[in-house]
């Protein structure tokens, strides 16, 4: 038997584009191997617009079409204003994929966008670090209450599975704390300047290759990796943090005379987000660059590569590593979340098919 998901994208940068190619690409392979494919019925996209499209919209046009401003007016469905709300209500979505901008402060407008389609009876898969940031619990409840799911498997380390490896194989493990890296953009120019680049054309190189925000000092400055931080450590520590309790320093004081250095001396520097659970119960967190030395398991992560070491009760340390950021990456993570829904949805048909 197979499922089709009816799914929005909202935004349509570098990771929903990437998800589209994927659909063109992938659909038949999933179908074979899980059972479902996926079905587009609404984007929507500040610069070019948006569509609403019930009878679906050919991913190979939205992909391979060069669109200017405005250009999804041309689309039967479409409209050069980005209407974003309507698709989220109007499109007749089972799943909304969320990858706009992530906004640090307020997460908006994701977390409208989340709350709008958890409100219309929608799933929400998203890689955006706003919303899960500063609502994830609420987010959750809000889904679990209407029998809907909220994911988010991309808003840490792209499509490298932390978040799943850290709830299910670790359960019980017994976490305490976590060390990682875990920007993508910040570790690929800390590489490139030891490589002899500069500040500017090492950051450029990061925003062709799609690993940076849209505004990118968030990536350089740290605050991207105190969401990651707020979410890790809400969610596997049991803590309560809001990012303005993280204290958060970036890479941008760092010299290339500074980065010559370390590296003549076998160090090397890197940004680096951790949580620990104190003696008293409370969680203490903390972004800022650390010079490491060669030895240390987290000083060969190279490029935009992500790890980060999770501290247990019964493992000691357990460390994961993988892609950080890029656009096919963080697709996957969307589609991974999108797998999960699948299979929780079938095992419950089962379950109800056998009561
Ligand atoms: N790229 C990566 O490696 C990773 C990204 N993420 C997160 O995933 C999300 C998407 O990333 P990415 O695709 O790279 O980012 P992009 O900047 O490439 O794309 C974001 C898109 O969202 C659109 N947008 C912004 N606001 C709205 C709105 N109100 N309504 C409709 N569309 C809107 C933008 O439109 P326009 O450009 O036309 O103005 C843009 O096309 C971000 O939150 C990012 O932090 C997470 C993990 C990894
Ligand atoms: N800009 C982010 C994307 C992944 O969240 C990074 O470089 O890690």
């Amino acid at each position: 038997m197979t499922t089709t998901y009816t799914i929005s994208l909202l935004g349509f940068g570098g990771v929903n584009r990437a998800l589209a190619e994927l659909i063109t690409q992938r659909n038949d392979e999933w179908q074979r191997d899980f059972g479902f494919r996926l079905v587009i019925v609404g984007v929507s996209d500040l610069a070019l617009g948006s569509i609403i499209a019930p009878g679906g919209i050919d991913a190979r046009v939205l992909t391979q079409t060069d669109f200017g401003r405005g250009g999804f007016a041309a689309l039967s469905g479409g409209s050069a204003d980005p209407r974003s709300l309507d698709v989220v209500r109007d499109a007749p979505a089972d799943i909304v994929v969320e990858a706009t901008y992530t906004d640090a402060i307020t997460g908006e407008p994701a977390l409208s966008h989340c709350r709008a389609a958890l409100a219309a009876g929608r799933h929400v898969v998203t890689t955006n670090k706003g919303p899960v940031a500063l609502a994830a619990r609420a987010l959750t409840a809000e889904a679990a209450r209407e029998g809907l799911r909220f994911d988010y498997e991309g808003s840490v380390m792209s499509g490298t599975p932390v978040l799943r490896l850290a709830r299910q194989a670790l359960a019980g493990s017994g976490i305490t704390g976590f060390k990682g890296i875990l920007n993508g953009t910040s570790n690929f120019i800390l590489g490139r300047m030891e490589a002899g680049l500069d500040f500017a054309a090492a950051l450029s190189e990061a925003q062709a290759a799609g690993y940076a925000e849209a505004d990118p000092t968030a990536d350089v400055e740290g605050h991207d990796v105190r969401l990651k931080v707020v979410i890790l450590a809400n969610e596997l520590l049991g803590a309560d943090l809001a990012p303005s309790q993280v204290d958060c320093s970036g890479i941008t004081a760092l010299t290339p005379a500074d980065i010559a250095t370390v590296v003549s001396n076998g160090q090397r520097w890197k940004l680096i987000g951790s949580a620990s659970r104190q003696t008293d119960g409370r969680v203490e967190a903390r972004v800022s660059a650390e010079c490491l030395p060669v030895t240390h398991p987290l000083t060969g992560v190279s490029g935009a590569v992500n790890a980060v070491t999770f501290t247990t009760q019964m493992l000691g340390d357990v460390t994961i590593t993988g892609p950080g950021a890029g656009r096919i990456e963080t697709a996957y993570a969307l589609l991974s979340d999108i797998i999960a829904l699948h299979r929780d949805r079938t095992a419950q048909m089962h379950q109800e098919a056998a009561e």
